[in-house]
């Protein structure tokens, strides 16, 4: 049973009037995995988790989620798929911890809550009002009510987003740790690290579609792998550093006074740069070698910065 995927998507299509949100999107989720969902702004990131989550119909296309039709099948799915929204969906009057203690007693197996209070920080927040929690605090909660229950599933709508690096990295500690017992893990983000630091997989969506897939590795992979940079006075000579250079390499000043040559990475072409730079009278400065990463891919992907 565990081979059939946590999520299957298949030409899901969702619109908003004249505006398509989601545009033909494929994606599989194997149980037991990280995915984070990557994409701009407007991607169709949100949408197609809300249909996973069963808040939205598909115009066209199914979705399976762990087997069952989200709509059609919420109340068995429910006890087993956590959801984090990226806001509200909590009665704002009710008080912090006494709610995640409702909603792990609605579920067999929860979690211990003093444990995750304690693990998210929410300590300090007992009897607090939910409307009354810092934003922080309240996208904490949330995080917790999603997991209290022990569920097989998790999506998670930004989890991080505007969290401090202490509650950030103890979210990240969390997700690692529900891997590590098995659960399916499904978030979004804008933070290439955290997609780089979590996910056993990424999605790229844009334009409603998912245009990338595959391991932080798989992705990083091609194209150039790395690259070395420098900086020195705007406007060197690049053309006398090319004839040095071996053939199919690139040299460019992608912003003023900053430099970077693409080429089979090996100690000679580091060699073959610094002695140009020499002849050329110039100190490099920052010299450094950056392999391809997840926010270089993303670049040449969508052509745009994530945020
Ligand atoms: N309820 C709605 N009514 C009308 N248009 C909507 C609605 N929800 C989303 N959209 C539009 O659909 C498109 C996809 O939105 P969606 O929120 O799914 O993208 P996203 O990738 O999650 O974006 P973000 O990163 O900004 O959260 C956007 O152009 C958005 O403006």
């Amino acid at each position: 049973m565990h081979s059939e995927p946590a999520v299957e998507v298949t030409g899901l299509v969702k619109r908003y009037g004249p505006k398509t949100a989601v545009d033909g999107l494929d994606l599989t989720i194997a149980r037991g995995t990280v995915t984070a969902v990557l994409g701009p702004n407007g991607a169709g990131k949100t949408t197609t988790i809300e249909t996973c989550e069963g808040f939205r119909r598909p115009d066209a296309g199914t979705v399976r989620v762990l087997g069952l039709d989200p709509v059609a099948d919420a109340r068995a799915l429910r006890p087993r798929v956590g959801v984090m929204l990226q806001s509200g969906g909590v009665y704002p009057g009710a008080r912090a911890v006494e709610m995640l203690r409702h909603t792990a007693k609605l579920h067999a197996h929860p979690l211990d809550v003093d444990a995750l209070v304690e693990r998210l920080g929410l300590g300090s927040c007992g009897r607090t009002a939910y409307r009354r929690l810092s934003g922080g605090q309240q996208q904490r909660l949330a995080l917790a009510m999603a997991v209290v229950g022990r569920p097989e599933l998790v999506f998670l709508d930004e989890p991080t987003a505007g969290l401090d690096p202490q509650a950030r990295r103890a979210t990240w500690e969390l997700v690692r740790d529900l891997r590590r017992d098995g659960v399916t893990v499904v978030l979004t983000t804008h933070h290439l690290d955290e997609a780089e630091q979590l996910a056993d997989r990424v999605a790229i969506v844009d334009g409603g579609k998912v245009i990338a897939e595959g391991s932080v590795e798989e992705l990083c992979r091609g194209g150039s792998e790395s690259s070395l940079h420098f900086d020195g006075p705007p406007g060197l000579d690049l053309g006398s550093l090319h004839k040095v250079l071996p053939d199919g390499a690139s040299a460019t000043e992608p912003s003023p006074g900053s430099y970077r040559v693409e080429a089979p990475l090996d100690p000679a072409l580091l060699a073959t740069v610094t002695a140009w730079c020499a002849e050329s009278g110039v100190l490099p400065e920052r010299l450094t070698v950056r392999r391809r990463s997840l926010e270089d891919v993303f670049l040449e992907l969508t052509g745009r910065e994530l945020r």
